[in-house]
């Protein structure tokens, strides 16, 4: 058994999302790299800089001047420490790697890499590329800068992570300020890889930004409630809505669902009939996308997919347990795929590449994965079922599903899906149609009778949203929000105010919970140990003190604090002291209204697992 400080160090040591994001370059890097080289040499800052020697070689007073450079630069007297560098330069010494720092730290980054192409020609350390990726960042030249980190990450053998976490930083920043260019907030790299930073400062309860899906699927808890499989549009109907209540309805009451109930249109894959959407539109664009591949007209395997999934079970020994549908998994595939097929025609290629593989692939490479291997074995024939579905095709053009790919692709989604659905379905639009009608009461009965209809709910992957990282105590608020279309989409309301340059967090869980019942969701759904504020400074035990880890006399439970309750002490000093570390900042937060209707159904799937773990039944031992 471990005892309490070994865990801690485990938990410290569970996530490390450098190591889980590579260095590999992305398709059309090759191109982007020739451009910048030709930017470099067109501005002539690859020209080699021209220092005039001393009449005497002097190695001693070049040795002196270069001690006092290191020392002025330390100071943050760059100019003075460049003036030094380039007198030690003129008497003999090498230091044209100091001096490149030094124009670096003035801002002169042309002659900063100048200097730094010098210092590579003769030291190819890992400090020289290092230094070369910064200059070329500034210089505007990300394609660059990330070979050169890549090249110091190599020569150092990934052991200098500062390299490893410049490169992260100008990926993340080069793919990501395209997608937030007109938003107050912007896509950086920390500690916990990707993380979403205010770039201005946010007022509470301002609209962040609204994001649409790059792929979904609908939930299949929620197969049962009609709505398009593409764009995610609720397609209830009156007639399924108020069922047999239609048949003696007071004709006041029918007119005013003539009147506000929306007309929908919704139009079948007239080849599988297993499909529906709510246009033509929406019907092309899926086809496009993945349903060439998936429909089970075409492809047999890919119709027991669909047999599966309409069983609407979590959790099926040796098929699947997570609340995101199997489809969600499928359609990644599927649209990988179909975008290699599009790829070969459109080059002639004989066959695919592996260039044309990446590129259909490079989409989904913004979404972290990670979680326990074994989870294929335990789902081993949902790994075989994928693999005769995208892997038996008379193109060639297959997909080989091996254990691997299945875990890297499940938790990819595990890891990012975010739920949300119709935010102006049918329901609310007829709801808010017959509120200002003087009739309305004519229908208040029927209405009563039915309830709130059961929404569908869909799991979606949102590149930008995908980098928000958890804290118990979330500055955001994620909501179903429709876009100019009219299609299913989120939107992110701050719920609390944040200052230019801090980090912003959404939440993965109810906040509510115990911290102990927090910690152990985010365990298990996300793989990570929530070190955020409130678990640091809330309490998961009255008879241990929150602030000294006392354990209480005969299991006595130690007073509380009044106010959050949630924190426990062996005296006031620990509470004054715990007040003053953090407990005053975390102690009356204000709960989300808002949480993920993915976890709702999977708190009794989970509670499942848990109970199975402690009975010894580890998960992939099954
Ligand atoms: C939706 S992603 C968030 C963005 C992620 N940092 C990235 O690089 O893509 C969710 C994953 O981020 C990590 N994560 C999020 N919040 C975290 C936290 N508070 N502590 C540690 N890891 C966290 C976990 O690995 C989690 O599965």
């Amino acid at each position: 058994m471990a005892d309490g400080s070994e865990t801690a160090e485990l938990e410290e040591q569970s996530y490390d999302a450098l190591s889980l994001c590579n260095q590999n370059p992305y398709p059309g890097d090759k191109e982007l790299l020739d451009q910048e080289k030709q930017t470099l040499s067109r501005n002539g800052w690859n020209i080699a800089p021209c220092v005039q020697r001393a009449k005497t070689i002097d190695l001693t007073m070049a040795g002196a001047k270069l001690v006092l450079a290191m020392k002025l630069l330390e100071k943050g007297n760059a100019q003075q420490a460049l003036e030094c560098c380039t007198t030690a330069l003129q008497l003999g010494a090498d230091c044209w790697q100091l001096r490149s720092e030094c124009h670096l730290a003035l801002g002169q980054y042309s002659l900063a890499y100048r200097d730094c192409l010098m210092a590579k020609q003769k030291h190819n350390t890992p400090q020289v590329w290092k230094l070369g990726g910064k200059i070329l960042q500034e210089l505007g030249l990300p394609v660059m800068a990330e070979f050169w980190l890549r090249k110091a990450t190599q020569a150092s053998q990934g052991q200098d992570r500062e390299a490893s976490m410049l490169f992260q930083q100008v990926r993340v920043k080069r793919l990501y300020d395209p997608l937030t260019v007109n938003h107050p907030i912007e896509v950086t790299f920390s500690e916990y890889g990707r993380a979403v930073l205010a770039k201005e400062n946010i007022e509470p309860g301002q609209l962040i930004w609204s994001e649409s899906p790059l792929t979904s699927a609908q939930t299949m808890y929620t197969l049962d409630v009609p709505a398009c499989s593409h764009c995610g549009r609720s397609l209830l109907t009156a007639e399924t809505f108020f069922g047999h209540l239609m048949l003696d309805i007071n004709p006041v009451a029918e007119d005013l669902i003539e009147r506000y109930w929306p007309k929908l249109n919704p139009v079948q894959c007239k080849r599988c009939k297993r499909e529906t959407y709510c246009s033509q539109a929406c019907l092309a664009d899926a086809w496009y996308q993945h349903h060439q591949v998936l429909c089970p007209s075409i492809n047999k395997a890919a119709g027991e997919l669909y047999d599966f999934c309409d069983k609407r079970e979590l959790c099926t020994k040796g098929y699947w347990s997570a609340a995101f549908s199997p489809m969600a998994l499928a359609r990644i595939w599927g649209a990988v795929i179909a975008e290699v097929r599009r790829l070969v025609k459109k080059e002639s290629t004989e066959g695919p590449t592996v260039e044309q593989w990446a590129a259909a692939k490079a989409p989904f490479r913004r979404f972290i994965s990670y979680g326990i291997t074994g989870h294929a074995q335990w789902a081993s024939n949902m790994v075989q079922l994928m693999d005769r579905i995208f892997n038996n095709f008379d193109d060639g053009i297959n997909y080989h599903i091996d254990d691997t790919e299945f875990e890297g692709r499940f938790y990819q989604v595990a890891c990012n899906c975010q739920s949300f659905s119709d935010g102006n379905s049918p329901y609310i639009r007829f709801m808010q149609g017959i509120s200002q009608d003087p009739t309305q009461d004519y229908i208040k009965p029927y209405l009563n009778d039915r309830g709130i209809p059961k929404e569908a709910i869909f799991g979606g992957l949102f590149p930008v949203h995908a980098c928000f990282n958890h804290s118990c105590d979330n500055s955001v608020e994620v909501m179903d929000a429709n876009d100019e279309n009219g299609r299913p989409g989120l939107v992110i309301r701050a719920k609390k105010g944040a200052k230019q340059g801090t980090e912003i967090f959404t939440t993965y869980i109810d906040t509510q919970l115990p911290k102990s019942e927090r910690r152990a969701w985010l365990f298990r759904a996300y793989n990570f140990w929530c070190q955020c504020p409130r678990c640091q400074f809330e309490g998961e035990n009255a008879n241990v003190c929150t602030n000294c880890g006392t354990k209480a006399e005969d299991s006595k439970d130690f007073p509380k604090c009044s106010k959050c309750k949630r924190a426990w002490y062996c005296s006031q000093k620990c509470q004054k002291e715990a007040w003053k570390k953090g407990h005053k900042k975390i102690c009356q937060v204000v709960h989300s209204d808002t949480t993920s209707p993915l976890n709702e159904p999977m708190e009794k799937h989970m509670r499942k697992l848990s109970d199975m773990l402690q009975q010894g039944m580890a998960l992939t031992a099954e």
